[in-house]
């Protein structure tokens, strides 16, 4: 377990526009980090597929290798000129001929520090609404992945991912003090879930919950809901952005989830003779 005693940290979550030119977006996307330093943040929160548009059709041309590409050298540099760590949103990763929607993070001396690949990739089919099927472009990634910030735990998970409570309680169950979704819902499936959700995976687990989506723009083909948010342990909405390009600078104050899991100590009251949630690969 870790102990965020001290730690106090000035979160960036940069809703970007995101637009067909992948060296613009990477542009844009440096200038907004630099602007968040100098706004006092030691963490910047990119969104989902902040340098393609979401878009089956384009995932496999804007890809790139990790870290070798031109967004993980441009946001190596970014976080190493401006010291601070960056949550890279996701790109699409082009590895042994495969696509993956992956999250990379990177530590104030420019390395890279984790990697996360959505592990649930969006599949849905909805009449009407909304039908999409990123498994025809992407493959899923099978690992959960944490990275160290100072003393405080981060737990990764990219979009769709934020369905999935088993995977969030599963980070909590690592010590995370704070989950990170970089994500791209719909102006469909926005409205009713994506609050929703945030909130409970913060609520249920006691933990900070960030969630950075790109701007909206009408005329692209997947039209995103924007409304980044970060939502505290007591399930609040602590900031969110309205649709359009914005950016947020959140104080996140850790001795609050320490006061929250100290006085409604469910991380300690859980029936595991009855019912758990387990680590299929770290367990035997
Ligand atoms: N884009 C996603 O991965 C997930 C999403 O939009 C959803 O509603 O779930």
């Amino acid at each position: 377990m870790t102990s965020p005693t001290s730690t106090d940290i000035r979160a960036a979550v940069l809703q970007l526009s995101v637009t067909a030119d992948k060296s613009a977006n990477i542009a844009i996307a440096v200038k907004r980090i630099q602007l968040a330093k100098s706004n006092g943040c030691t963490l910047a929160v990119l969104p989902e597929c902040f340098t393609t548009p979401y878009d089956n059709a384009l995932f496999r041309k804007y890809a790139e290798i990790i870290p070798d590409g031109e967004t993980c050298k441009a946001l190596s540099q970014a976080a190493k000129s401006n010291k601070m760590y960056v949550v890279g949103g996701s790109i699409p990763e082009l590895c042994d001929n495969k696509v993956y929607n992956t999250c990379t993070v990177w530590d104030p001396n420019g390395n890279l520090i984790a990697k996360h690949r959505k592990v649930h990739l969006f599949d849905v089919n909805i009449p009407g609404s909304t039908c999409f099927k990123e498994s025809n472009a992407m493959s899923p990634g099978n690992t959960l992945n944490t990275f160290q910030m100072g003393t405080l735990k981060v737990g990764l998970g990219i979009c769709h991912d934020m369905r999935f409570s088993e995977m969030a309680a599963l980070y909590q169950k690592q010590g995370c003090d704070l989950l990170i979704y970089p994500g791209a819902f719909c102006t469909e499936l926005g409205p009713p879930h994506w609050s929703l959700l945030i909130r409970f995976r913060a609520l249920e687990n006691q933990t900070f919950v960030i969630a950075a989506s790109p701007a909206r723009d009408t005329k692209s083909s997947y039209v995103a809901w924007g409304h980044s948010m970060v939502v505290d342990p007591w399930g609040k909405i602590v900031e969110e952005a309205n649709e359009k390009d914005m950016d947020l600078y959140v104080d996140l104050d850790f001795t609050l989830r320490e006061n929250i899991k100290r006085q409604i100590p469910t991380g300690t009251q859980r029936r595991t003779d009855i019912y758990d949630t387990i680590d299929v690969k770290n367990t035997k």
